[in-house]
């Protein structure tokens, strides 16, 4: 598509027109008319995207009147009239020279040398052209000399009229000043749509931004507020355009800001009851304050936000796992336990858990955090026995950048501030030193925390739940427990049961774990591992679930194996008092109970529970015959 469009008065015109522009190679659409006709084409033209016109005199008048686009005229210079003069000098009376421009001294000089007598007419704007030729002849004009639109009127007035044409030079000139015009304007357009492009931009940044702004001019008016400053301040209802920002806002320290020019950023500070970080930026020119930006966050929302990457991140370490269906038992002890532990969860108080190693401590710390009504925020685990007070407080407070203890790069947050609006679980809290224990305290107590290198505090809302083994109050009296952390802790209480104390349940853990294990050979093993569990009813598992677990695992192991029931039993690194205390109990009588107890205790092994009956092997034997009872290999 041609961008410029240059409309000849005449043919000759045109093509001496064509003749260059073919010569340059320029992209220009050329078309012969005049006037009304000469509108119509430029007015089809820009409408197809023609951006600049170029024509002359009357006719370019006529169209730059109305159209939007620039429109060149060519000019007529001296030597435009050479020819008009050949037939002006033979003139008796007045030649009436027409011209939209000022006429050439030279024309006037040749007019005078030739002795041609001649009277110019300067034409303003098409409209007056009819005008002015009749006034040529009412002058007595002869001969009329000029362009294409007088000449219409002369014709029609019966003037005898020269229309002169223009030169190589006026057209070159005219295509020149069009090409650069273009050349301008597409320059201008397409700094025009970088500029709206860049508004754009700015428009977005400023609208969804995470940050409030607030603008004010070298006053301390308010000239900007964008969405999420009215929302975080919250401003929404309140009229505060053109308003002084002291007015609407009284400490946000920008008029300070004004006065002494000076950058302030990252400070935190209370406006309006929220807590925000913010930076201040004063606007310079030329060494002047013409005004300040200021940029802020909630700190809250930016806690939020981060707390909710953070969880999708780290699902897997900031979630909990359990819930209280999982928690196998059929026991009094367990329920009455689950019972108490579900109404705990109601609350919001702190929760200490009490209990032997592996009686299911941390599983229910995480059954009551998602049984609260924080089971949608984070919940973090922090081991605190194993790991060294540093590394501890490391853990719980986090560090900012540079502050590592240990050299790491970057910063990294506590599991307190991690924990926010959730749920810390502090394991073995009998196991914190006592700078660690003074640590979580303080925290408790300010629900606050402060990085290491940090020059902050950081508010935390979090429900604390403690686990320990250990007797915390014999702890207090030796000094290694502060006290008043055991009763911030110690809010509510929750004794989980031992092993030994729920009846029959360690049958159902190990039906559970057994049939994890062998899945679809289950049923294979099913009655050897009855025989074999039976017989460990009385068995103290001071190791609780985590010692049963072994212990299944063992046995899956040794079934698999074919490994004999008797040498099951040796195999088992059980406790050997229990088993002594059971022989004390069944030595003495000839039952099929005792007989089978005796063997159980002995592992099956003949000798062995002859010598525990205080029997020989031989007898122990007929005792088995007598009361059908018969050792194989379970697996065979
Ligand atoms: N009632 C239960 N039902 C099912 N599994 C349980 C139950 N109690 C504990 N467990 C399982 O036993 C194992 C040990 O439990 P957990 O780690 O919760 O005990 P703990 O008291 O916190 O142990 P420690 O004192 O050693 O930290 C875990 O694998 C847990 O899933």
């Amino acid at each position: 598509m041609k961008q410029i469009l240059l409309i000849a008065p005449s043919e000759l015109f045109a093509l001496r027109a064509q003749e260059i522009i073919d010569e340059r190679g320029m992209e220009v659409d050329v078309q012969i008319a005049v006037l009304e006709d000469a509108l119509e084409v430029a007015q089809k033209g820009i409408s197809r995207g023609v951006k600049v016109v170029i024509s002359r005199g009357g006719t370019s008048s006529f169209i730059q009147q109305h159209v939007q686009v620039p429109v060149i005229g060519v000019k007529l210079n001296s030597g435009c009239y050479i020819d008009a003069f050949e037939k002006a000098k033979d003139i008796e009376g007045t030649v009436a020279f027409f011209s939209f421009d000022k006429m050439a001294d030279s024309v006037e000089t040749l007019c005078y040398l030739l002795d041609v007598k001649s009277r110019y007419y300067r034409i303003t704007n098409y409209e007056s052209c009819q005008h002015i030729v009749q006034q040529a002849i009412k002058d007595g004009a002869k001969l009329g000399i000029g362009g294409s639109v007088t000449k219409i009127y002369a014709e029609q007035s019966g003037l005898d009229y020269i229309m002169v044409e223009n030169t190589r030079d006026d057209i070159e000139q005219a295509l020149d000043s069009a090409q650069q015009t273009l050349n301008s304007l597409l320059l201008e357009e397409k700094r025009k749509r970088d500029l709206q492009l860049r508004l754009h931009r700015y428009e977005a940044i400023f609208n969804y931004t995470h940050d409030g702004i607030i603008a004010v001019d070298k006053q301390g008016k308010v000239e900007i507020v964008n969405k999420q400053a009215e929302e975080i301040l919250p401003l929404k209802n309140k009229p505060y355009e053109g308003k002084y920002i002291e007015e609407i806002l009284p400490n946000t320290k920008l008029p300070a800001v004004l006065r002494n020019g000076e950058m302030e950023t990252d400070e935190l500070m209370k406006v309006q009851n929220v807590i925000i970080n913010t930076n201040r930026i004063p606007i310079m020119i030329d060494g002047h304050v013409e005004g300040v930006v200021a940029t802020f966050r909630d700190i809250e929302s930016i806690r939020l936000s981060e707390q909710k990457i953070r969880s999708n991140m780290h699902k897997k370490g900031l979630i909990s796992r359990y819930r209280f269906h999982d928690i196998i038992g059929e026991s009094k002890a367990i329920k009455r336990t689950v019972r108490m532990a579900k109404g705990y969860a109601k609350s919001q108080s702190n929760i200490l858990l009490l209990g032997e190693i592996g009686t299911g401590k941390e599983m229910f710390a995480h059954c009551i955090h998602h049984e609260s009504n924080r089971k949608k925020a984070p919940f973090v685990t922090v081991n605190c026995a194993d790991i060294s007070s540093l590394a501890l407080k490391t853990e719980l407070s986090g560090f900012e950048e540079g502050s590592s203890p240990y050299g790491v790069s970057g910063s990294k947050e506590g599991a307190f501030e991690m924990a926010h609006g959730g749920t810390i679980f502090l394991d073995k809290i009998g196991d914190a030193s006592l700078e660690t224990q003074t640590m979580i305290l303080r925290v408790l107590e300010e629900q606050e925390v402060r990085r290491i290198g940090g020059d902050h505090v950081i508010p935390v809302d979090v429900r604390v739940i403690a686990s320990t083994n250990k007797n915390l109050r014999d702890e207090i009296l030796s000094g290694t427990f502060l006290e008043e952390l055991f009763y911030r802790l110690s809010v509510l209480t929750l004794a989980i049961p031992p092993l030994r104390d729920r009846g029959d349940d360690y049958m159902l853990f190990s039906d559970d774990w057994f049939r994890r294990y062998f899945s679809a050979d289950y049923y294979k093993y099913e009655r050897s591992i009855h025989i074999i569990m039976e017989q460990l009813k009385d068995y103290s598992w001071k190791g609780n679930m985590r010692e049963l677990s072994n212990v299944v695992e063992r046995i899956s192991v040794l079934l698999q194996n074919d490994i004999t029931i008797e040498e099951i039993f040796s195999a088992l690194p059980l406790n050997t008092k229990d088993i002594e205390q059971k022989e004390d109990v069944m030595l003495g009588k000839w039952t099929r109970a005792s007989i089978l107890e005796a063997l159980t205790v002995s592992k099956l092994n003949i000798s062995r529970t002859a010598r525990l009956l205080n029997c020989s092997r031989s007898t122990l034997y007929k005792k088995m015959n007598e009361f059908n009872i018969k050792i194989t290999n379970m697996n065979q």
